[in-house]
């Protein structure tokens, strides 16, 4: 599990993570929602450690990693995989040595272990035979999926994904959840996602955190949401029409 406790963060004066607080658990997608700006991807980066919070605490299965020396914030780092927006691939490596990247940087297996590693996640992300394809030669949709293959090649415990649909037509976003949520139940990893595609609410929000303006207005699971009695989140769960016929 993560906890957060009173996490706060400010640019240039402006503050934008106004004391949030929350847990995430394990075997479950956890999701930030909330409007464009409204502190998601800060709070994620928080989290992570590439944004250093001005107060509060981030603990990884009672971890203090906010604080914790240098050796212990890079053990919880080699359990942290990460699927960032975009996919965010090495244009000039082909889908194997993309998987491969963090083995690479972070153990010491041989080259074969190596490559069976990366077999294993290629398939278990349903990409067959595409190791030598570089990424200009294959959809958005596999793009993803490597993503994902990358994110859990070194066996993370906790999995990261900012907008894992940006750019997905809304089958390929569903099928992209759908993989998430599976492997996360099978690996039970602590799995936490940025989005505000409310489809993924619906889907995989096993518990959701609403923030509002760098304020948490409101956390629980997809089957509240639709009743949380905070104006806010109506209007935000209620926008498009389709939610609009579902109330
Ligand atoms: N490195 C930075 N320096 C200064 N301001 C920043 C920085 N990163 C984010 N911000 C500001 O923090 C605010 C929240 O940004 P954030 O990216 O967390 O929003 P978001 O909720 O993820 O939005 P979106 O859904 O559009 O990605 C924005 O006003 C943004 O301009």
């Amino acid at each position: 599990m993560i906890e957060i406790n009173n996490i706060k963060k400010s640019f240039q004066g402006k503050e934008i993570l106004k004391g949030i607080n929350g847990t995430f658990e394990p075997g479950k997608c956890n999701l930030i929602i909330g409007s464009s700006g409204t502190g998601k991807s800060v709070l994620l980066k928080c989290i992570v450690g590439l944004f250093k919070p001005d107060e509060g605490d981030v603990l990884y299965d009672g971890r203090d990693f906010s604080h914790g020396d240098k050796e212990a914030q890079t053990e919880i780092r080699r359990e942290i995989g990460m699927l960032f927006q975009g996919s965010a691939l090495f244009d000039s490596k082909n889908v194997e040595q993309n998987v491969m990247f963090p083995l690479n940087v972070l153990t010491d297996m041989s080259k074969e272990e190596k490559i069976e590693r990366v077999n294993f996640c290629l398939q278990r992300v349903g990409l067959e035979n595409v190791n030598k394809k570089m990424p200009s030669e294959i959809s958005g949709g596999m793009k993803k999926r490597v993503g994902i293959a990358r994110a859990i090649v070194n066996k993370p415990n906790y999995l990261f994904c900012d907008e894992p649909n940006s750019g997905l037509d809304p089958q390929t976003s569903m099928v992209i959840d759908e993989l998430i949520d599976e492997i996360t139940q099978e690996y039970q990893m602590t799995t936490t996602i940025v989005t505000h595609d409310m489809n993924s609410v619906i889907e995989i929000g096993q518990k959701v955190m609403y923030l509002y303006k760098g304020e948490k207005l409101w956390d629980g699971t997809n089957k509240d949401i639709t009743h949380s009695g905070v104006k806010e989140l109506d209007d935000f769960v209620f926008a498009n029409r389709m939610m609009k016929e579902f109330r």
